[in-house]
């Protein structure tokens, strides 16, 4: 795991490194300069040959500070330099002023506007310096209309031209993973590039990644991420421990890494699955039931059975209406399949050893679903265990609730997960879906979720969100070369809300949160595995080979 910062968190480690006399303010800057322009050439190493031209954007802050120490050490390499500054030299915050300073005693600093920029000679680099974490609104027109993708088109062979951001591409909230702006990229007449923003061919940024890379916007237009270590230190980045509860005040991003390191899939997800402990029957691996819905309408819940045994579960048990039992027999063997009519108790087909329940996929939007779901939450402390049931609800089983969700979340436990997409969450948090919330990261609206419903939620997406109610935090994201658009799929969701019931149940397996993180990386594992024309019911079966391939 690899922990995600917002910006107050990197502000306060900086301030705690440079308060404690480790290290100034200066420094961290030539450090961060120095490691945009290393991270330049480990990436493009015939950069280092002929003769070179950058043109280098500063914005007012430290941002821009980390600018002109590029433009220096570029400049003593023999470059060809062009800095640009928006905003007055004099105001500049102090270390930001020293290198402003120790450029413009020999260098002209032009103006930072369209005009001033593109009609210079082509360079090989533009460095986008103006805005960091320190962006506070959205960009000022002519700055957006500057930093447009599109605008170095004006020279040629524009796309060998490299852009480079520092830290993020500046507009980026990386608190959010929006866009700021105020005015109306649709307008054509007014911009002559609608919709294009500035995106980076590579983001340098410094210490740990934010948030907002991760998030929206981010990955799209930070395009390749590059984490340059400064010598800071960070005290709490051990509570990303794998395996171990998250930090509440943390996000921390799902991945084989351990402090900044890789880390082999033998060790993480490997050692939290249950089937690698080489004692205990089938029973201790859990014994998960899936709620089928009626006639035709059951491979949802078919596809989440398979995915749930194949991911570890000891027996998997569908349950049916009595006039969809012929259908759902044709296409099961290793499942159990019993009937359950509308009016029989759960208590009548299923015995107190089932440890994982996964409601919704196929089930239908009614009043019987919504009592199946009551009736379940209902359940607890399943076995030997002495503890509750998992119980993973999806699809239909939160829209039966739209427009009365408190009916849902008062029977919600702590082994109760919500897998809603943005449509099933907007219909049981619509103050905080994706519309409503300008203000809000998709994470914060996670948390807050998590924290009314009284249980764990995982708000799926390119950039999955899993948050429990104390604030706890994680991200999966299918992003920087995991992408995986083949998973947009009818089913995969199905198929992931088996996988968490798969990996939860099971008596020995860590607590609901952590198997959650594994089920979210193993589903886009396995769809990675299999490339694309992907769909939902080859998840299942690429399981086995994701699971060897991590050594399992
Ligand atoms: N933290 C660290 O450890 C290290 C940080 N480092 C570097 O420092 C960067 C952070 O610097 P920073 O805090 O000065 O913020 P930055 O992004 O330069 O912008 C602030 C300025 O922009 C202004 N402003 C904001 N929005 C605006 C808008 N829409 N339109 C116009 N103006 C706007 C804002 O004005 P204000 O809101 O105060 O009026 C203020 O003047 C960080 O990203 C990294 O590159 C490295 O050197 C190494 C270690
Ligand atoms: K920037």
């Amino acid at each position: 795991m690899t922990e995600l910062l917002t910006s107050t968190q990197m502000r306060e480690i900086e301030q705690a490194a440079i308060g404690s006399g480790a290290v100034t303010g200066l420094e961290l800057m030539e450090r961060a300069g120095q490691g945009v322009v290393d991270a330049i050439f480990s990436e493009w190493p015939k950069l280092k040959d002929g003769d070179r031209a950058a043109v280098i954007l500063c914005g007012p802050g430290n941002n821009g500070g980390d600018g002109f120490v590029i433009a220096r050490l570029l400049d003593e390499m023999g470059w060809e330099v062009r800095a640009h500054l928006f905003g007055d030299p004099s105001k500049l915050p102090p270390d930001a002023k020293t290198n402003h300073d120790r450029w413009a005693e020999k260098h002209a600093v032009l103006s930072l506007s369209a005009d001033d920029i593109y009609s210079g000679p082509r360079p090989d680099v533009i460095i986008d310096a103006v805005f960091g974490i320190g962006l506070t609104r959205p960009l000022p027109e002519h700055i957006a209309l500057a930093l447009n993708s599109k605008a170095k088109t004006v020279w040629k062979r524009a796309t060998d031209i490299k852009t480079v951001a520092v830290d993020c591409p500046s507009g980026l909230d990386l608190d959010r993973g929006h866009v700021l702006t105020d005015f109306d990229y649709e307008d054509e007449d007014a911009h002559p590039w609608p919709k294009t923003l500035n995106m980076a061919d590579l983001t340098v940024t410094f210490h740990a990644p934010k948030i907002g890379h991760y998030l929206g916007m981010g990955p799209a237009l930070c395009r390749k991420l590059s984490i340059v270590d400064i010598g800071l230190e960070d005290l709490q980045a051990e509570r990303a421990m794998l395996g171990m509860p998250p930090d509440p005040s943390r996000v921390r991003l799902v991945e084989p890494r351990f402090l900044g390191r890789p880390l082999s899939k033998r060790i993480w997800p490997k050692t939290a699955l249950s089937k690698n402990y080489a004692m205990g029957h089938k029973y201790d691996h859990g014994h998960v039931i899936v709620f089928a819905g009626g006639v035709g309408r059951g491979g949802a819940a078919r596809m989440a059975a398979r995915a749930a045994l194949r991911s570890g579960a000891g027996l998997v048990t569908v349950l049916c209406p009595p006039s969809a039992l012929i259908e759902n027999a044709c296409h099961l063997d290793a499942i159990m399949l019993r009937s359950l009519a509308k009016d029989q108790l759960l208590a009548d087909v299923v015995d107190g050893r089932a440890t994982g329940f996964c409601l919704g996929p196929g089930m239908g939007v009614s009043d019987a679903t919504r009592s199946r779901v009551i009736e379940v939450l209902g359940r607890r402390a399943a076995g030997s265990s002495g503890r509750d049931p998992v119980v993973v609800l999806d699809a239909d089983a939160l829209t039966s609730f739209e427009g009365d969700p408190d009916a849902l979340f008062k029977h919600c436990h702590e082994r109760t997960i919500l897998t809603p997409h943005e449509g099933e969450f907007a219909r049981l948090f619509q103050d905080l879906s994706g519309r409503a919330r300008t203000d809000l990261s998709k994470v914060d609206a996670a948390r807050q979720a998590a924290a009314r419903a009284g249980c764990t939620i995982l708000l799926k997406g390119p950039d999955t969100v899993i948050a429990q109610p104390d604030g706890g935090a994680s991200l999966h994201a299918a992003t920087y070369g995991r992408e995986v658009p083949w998973l947009a799929t009818a089913g995969a969701g199905d198929v992931l809300a088996g996988l968490i019931a798969g990996l939860a149940a099971p008596h020995l397996s860590s607590d609901l949160f952590v198997m959650t993180e594994i089920a979210a990386y193993l589903h886009a594992e396995a769809a990675r595995g299999f490339g694309p024309g992907l769909i939902a019911e080859d998840l299942p079966e690429q399981l086995p080979q994701t699971l060897r391939e991590m050594g399992c």
